[in-house]
C-alpha cells in the first residue's frame, strides 16, 4: 500500500481523503532538512505547502518517491529539474487557492488606501488619532496588475466592481481575454506610469524576477501604492525601501519576502508598510479545497496513475489510465527491445502511432518508450525524467501519427536511428491487453516478451532450428515459447524466444557459433 508524508500544516481534509482511499498516511510537520532527509525514504509520496523545501539531498534521500503534491500554487520550494531528474512527478492546486487570495491583494489595498492597521494599532492604544491617518479613495483610481492569470484576473473583477480603472501587464493575456474582462492590456512602462495601485501576480520566474527595482519604481507615478501577494523576489525590498523613504512611493502592502520565514526585513518597522506572514491562502475555504485537491490527485495517481496539474509530466486523466496502461506497456517494452540491442549513441527516435492509438495521450506513450529505450543504460530513468535526459544527450523525438493502415487496427512503431544504424519495432495491444510485437525490422511476427528473451538472427536455411533446440536442451534451459519471422525464404530470419531462464553467457556463446546465426542477445523485460 502506497505510504504518503504530510509535511507542512495541510487541512485534516486531507489524511480523511489519503486513508479513505486506501493509503497509509503520516503528518510530521515542523521538520528541519536533516529529519525531513532522514524518514523520506519510507514514503511513495509527499504532501506540502509552502514550509517544507524538497531540494536535491531531500530528493537523493527518497528513493520510493513517486510525487510531490503542492497543496497551493507555486512551487518554488520545489527544486523542479531535480525533481524530474529524479523522476518524481511534482503537482500543485492551481485553482483551489485563487478568491482568497485575489480578497487578500484586495484587502490589503484598502489597508493601505486607509492605513487600517496603523489606525487599528493606535486606536488601540488610546490615542485617537483622527487627522494622522487621512486616506484615498479606490474609486476612479488606477489598479495596476502585473500577472492577469487565475488571481490577477479575479483581482481586476473585484477591482471593477470597486469602480477602478483596471489595467494589467501581462505578455500572455490575449487581447479577446482582457476585452471579455473589461481590462485595459498595456505594456509595463505603461502601466508603471498610469497606476495609483499596484498588484503584483505572477510566479517568480527569472523574467519577473526584481521585476519592481529602483529603475522600474522611479518610472511609477509619484504616490503610488504597492501591493504584492505573489512572491517575494518580485520587489527589490532595498530599493523599495529607499523609494518609500523618498516620498515617491507612498507605500506598500507585502504578504510574502524575499526571506521566509521573514524574521527580520529591511521594511519592517517603515509606517508606511503593511506586512502580512504570507497569508494570501490562509483562509479555512482555500486551504479545505487545497487539501482535498492535493489528497485526491496523489491518490489517483499513486493508485491509478491518472496524473491531474502536473508541472513537470502531461496530464493523464482517470478515465484515459486504464485505457493506456496495456499501451504503456507496449510502448515500454518497444522501447526496452530496442534499448536492448543498442550499443552506440542513439541520435534521433520517431514513435509512430496507427489507428486508435493515435487518438490517445501519445505524449505519455513516447515518455514510456522513451524509458523503456533509455533503461538499459540508465538504471534510474522512469517516465518523468526520460524526455529530459533524451534532451539533455541531444536525441531528436518525434511523433508521428497515421490512420489505421495493414492488418492491425492499432499499432505502434519505433524507428531508433544511431550513429551507426536504423533499427525499428512494431507492436500491437491484442483483445485483453495483452501486448505483442508484430514487426521486428521489416520482418513480420506476433510475439510476447516475456521476462527471459533469446533475440537471434540469421540466416533461413534449413538445421538451424533444430540446432539451437539442442544447444539450449544440453544446457537445462526450457523453451516457453518460440517465434520466428524471415524476410523471404532464404533471407534474413529472426527468432526470438521466451525461455524459462537466464541464458549463461557460455550457451550465448555456443548459439553464435551455431551455422546460419548472425547475432545472438539474451534480452529481459
Ligand atoms: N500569497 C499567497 O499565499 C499566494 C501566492 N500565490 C502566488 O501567486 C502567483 C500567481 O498565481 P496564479 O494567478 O494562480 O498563477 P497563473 O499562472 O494563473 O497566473 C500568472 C500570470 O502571470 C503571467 N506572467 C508570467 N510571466 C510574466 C511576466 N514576465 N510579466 C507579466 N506577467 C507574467 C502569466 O502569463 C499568468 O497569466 C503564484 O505563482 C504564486 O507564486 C498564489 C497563491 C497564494
Ligand atoms: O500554502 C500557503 O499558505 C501559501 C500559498 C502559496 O503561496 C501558493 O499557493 O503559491
Amino acid at each position: 500500500m502506497p505510504k504518503v508524508l504530510i509535511s507542512d500544516q495541510l487541512s485534516p481534509a486531507a489524511v480523511q481523503i489519503f486513508k479513505d482511499r486506501g493509503l497509509e498516511v503520516d503528518v510530521k510537520t515542523g521538520l528541519d532538512r536533516d529529519e525531513l532527509i532522514k524518514i523520506i525514504g519510507d514514503y511513495d509520496g509527499l504532501a506540502i505547502r509552502s514550509a517544507t523545501k524538497v531540494t536535491p539531498p531531500v530528493l537523493a534521500a527518497a528513493k520510493k518517491l513517486k510525487v510531490v503534491g503542492r497543496a497551493g500554487i507555486g512551487v518554488d520550494n520545489v527544486d523542479l529539474p531535480a525533481a524530474t531528474a529524479a523522476g518524481v512527478i511534482v503537482m500543485n492546486t492551481p485553482f483551489g487557492n485563487s478568491i482568497t487570495t485575489a480578497e487578500h491583494a484586495i484587502a490589503m489595498m484598502f489597508a493601505l488606501a486607509r492605513d487600517i492597521p496603523q489606525a487599528n494599532a493606535s486606536t488601540h492604544a488610546g490615542k485617537w488619532e483622527k487627522s494622522k491617518f487621512m486616506g484615498v479613495e479606490v474609486t476612479g483610481k488606477v489598479l495596476g496588475i502585473i500577472g492577469c492569470g487565475n488571481i490577477g484576473s479575479i483581482v481586476a473583477d473585484r477591482g471593477i466592481g470597486l469602480r477602478m480603472k483596471v489595467i494589467a501587464f501581462d505578455p500572455f493575456l490575449t487581447p479577446e481575454r482582457a476585452q471579455d474582462m473589461g481590462v485595459e492590456k498595456v505594456e509595463l512602462e505603461d502601466l508603471l506610469k498610469r497606476a495609483d495601485f499596484i498588484t503584483l501576480h505572477t510566479p517568480l520566474t527569472d523574467k519577473t524576477r526584481n521585476i519592481l527595482n529602483a529603475e522600474n519604481l522611479a518610472k511609477c507615478k509619484k504616490g503610488v501604492r504597492i501591493v504584492n501577494c505573489a512572491r517575494g523576489g518580485l520587489i527589490v525590498e532595498s530599493d523599495l525601501k529607499a523609494a518609500i523613504e523618498s516620498g515617491h512611493v507612498a507605500g506598500a502592502a507585502l504578504d510574502v519576502f524575499e526571506e521566509e520565514p521573514a524574521k527580520s526585513n529591511p521594511l519592517f518597522g517603515m509606517d508606511q508598510v503593511i506586512c502580512t506572514p504570507h497569508l494570501g491562502a490562509s483562509t479555512n475555504e482555500a486551504q479545505e479545497n487545497v487539501a482535498l485537491q492535493v489528497a485526491e490527485q496523489m491518490a489517483d495517481y499513486l493508485l491509478t496513475g491518472a496524473v491531474t496539474n502536473s508541472i513537470n509530466v502531461p496530464a493523464v486523466s482517470a478515465e484515459e489510465a486504464p485505457k493506456l496502461t496495456p499501451f504503456l506497456t507496449l510502448a515500454q517494452q518497444l522501447g526496452s527491445f530496442a534499448g536492448q540491442l543498442t550499443e552506440s549513441g542513439i541520435s534521433e527516435v520517431t514513435i509512430e502511432y496507427a489507428g486508435d492509438v493515435a487518438e490517445m495521450n501519445t505524449r505519455v506513450l513516447t515518455n514510456a518508450a522513451l524509458t523503456g529505450l533509455l533503461k538499459p543504460q540508465l538504471e534510474d530513468v522512469n517516465m518523468v525524467s526520460a524526455p529530459v535526459i533524451a534532451k539533455d544527450r541531444n536525441i531528436k523525438v518525434s511523433e508521428v501519427k497515421r490512420e489505421q493502415q495493414g492488418a492491425y487496427e492499432t499499432y505502434i512503431r519505433l524507428i531508433v536511428k544511431t550513429e551507426r544504424q536504423e533499427r525499428s519495432v512494431a507492436g500491437t495491444v491484442f483483445s485483453g491487453g495483452l501486448p505483442r510485437l508484430i514487426q521486428i525490422k521489416s520482418v513480420n511476427m506476433e510475439a510476447a516478451l516475456g521476462r527471459h528473451m533469446l533475440y537471434v538472427t540469421n540466416l533461413d536455411k534449413p538445421g538451424f532450428i533444430g540446432a539451437l533446440g539442442s544447444t539450449l536442451g544440453k544446457a537445462g534451459i526450457n523453451i516457453a515459447n518460440f517465434n520466428l519471422g524471415r524476410e523471404k525464404a532464404g533471407g534474413d530470419a529472426i527468432c526470438l524466444i521466451e525461455v524459462d531462464a537466464d541464458v549463461p553467457a557460455a550457451t550465448l556463446a555456443e548459439i553464435q557459433a551455431l551455422p546460419h546465426v548472425v547475432q545472438v542477445k539474451a534480452l529481459s523485460f
